[in-house]
């Protein structure tokens, strides 16, 4: 379910009319993803932009006041020849409007489709390109803050409460502690872009082994290069429940990773705890969507045990998993 308000093709076309698009042929409500509606739309065309668009409407955790740096974050790596989709700015120039009362983005359609069970070869290439991105960031001017690094993934497992943790699984109200732990002990000092900081296969389109588009910012924020590879390590390098770990996969897309940047030996040092703390977000956001999300919604509820296994492996195997 991804698409949480109807739109009428007459509302349609009127958005559609704002932009040097042509006039509206079609609208398809697309099923995958769970934060925002978003519509595979189809115009008649111009020469500056093409035929078909992705048309997004923000409907959840995203603060509209931070948009223009989301959307320009697109357009500046879109520049820089990052396979990121660009905004279709509207006849004012403007890259948001609202509708509705909600903010809306008509962004470039990229072909590709997102794996369920990734190669080697196309862990590589994620590796790759998240290395690029890094690297194509660096001269974005603006900046936004991590507001899920390890110490909010601790409030927001101590804001769920034991009680409401334990409901879901035995092993969660442990996490409280080892997320106080992880947050202590995390690394200050350790080289910075901005960061995707939500890479997972699903955010990733693919044709074969190329990587087409990397997708869905909203997560972007300015931290650690490593971090953002350890989120993707988890990420992409387990079966999607988390019981089985595909060492060949995680490899590569480390080799890939360093193929363009190279990580310094604090970096590599740090991927044990980046990797744990990256866990624990996941942990901590799922398990606050699992207490929130109510019964009746048209969502898939995403286990936050998933994340709980790659924690203990991670822990468990500490710095043989990342190993040169
Ligand atoms: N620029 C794009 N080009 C092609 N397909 C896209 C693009 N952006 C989004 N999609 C499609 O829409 C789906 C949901 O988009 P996403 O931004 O991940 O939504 P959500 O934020 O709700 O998770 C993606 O899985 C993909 O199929
Ligand atoms: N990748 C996160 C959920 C974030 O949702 P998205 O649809 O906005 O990518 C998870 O798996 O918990």
């Amino acid at each position: 379910m991804a698409v949480y308000t109807q739109l009428s093709a007459e509302v349609l076309g009127d958005l559609i009319a704002q932009y040097d698009v042509g006039e509206l042929v079609s609208a398809k409500g697309i099923a995958e993803g769970v934060s925002n509606s978003n519509w595979l739309v189809e115009t008649t065309g111009s020469a500056a932009n093409g035929r078909r668009f992705i048309l997004t409407m923000y409907e959840r955790r995203i603060d509209i006041a931070e948009l223009p740096f989301f959307l320009g974050l697109l357009d500046h790596l879109a520049a820089n020849g990052c396979p990121v989709p660009r905004t279709i700015h509207d006849r004012s120039g403007a890259s948001s409007r609202m509708l509705h009362g909600k903010a809306v983005a008509l962004i470039e359609f990229l072909p590709g489709v997102s794996v369920g069970q990734p190669t080697p070869a196309q862990s590589r290439s994620v590796g790759r390109v998240l290395a690029e991105m890094h690297a194509k960031a660096q001269d974005f001017s603006e900046t936004r803050a991590n507001d899920l690094d390890p110490h909010a993934s601790a409030r927001v497992l101590a804001d769920c409460g034991e009680e409401a943790l334990q409901a879901i699984d035995p092993a969660l109200p442990a996490m409280i502690g080892v997320a106080n732990e992880v947050a202590e002990n995390w690394p200050q000092d350790l080289p910075q872009s901005i960061i995707h900081s939500d890479l997972f296969p699903d955010n990733v389109l693919m044709l074969g082994e190329t990587v087409s588009a990397l997708i869905d910012f909203y997560f972007a924020c300015n931290d650690a290069m490593a971090y953002d590879l350890a989120v993707t390590h988890a990420a992409w390098s387990f079966s999607g429940d988390g019981r089985d770990f595909r060492p060949d996969v995680g490899r590569a897309l480390i080799e890939g990773y360093e193929a363009v940047r190279p990580l310094a030996q604090d970096e590599r040092e740090a991927l044990p705890l980046l990797a744990q703390g990256a866990a624990l977000r996941f942990i901590s956001s799922r398990a606050q969507d699992w207490i929130d999300t109510p019964a009746d919604a048209l969502v898939t509820k995403k286990d936050p045990m998933d994340f709980v296994r790659r924690l203990e492996f991670y822990r468990r195997e500490g710095k043989d998993v990342f190993a040169a």
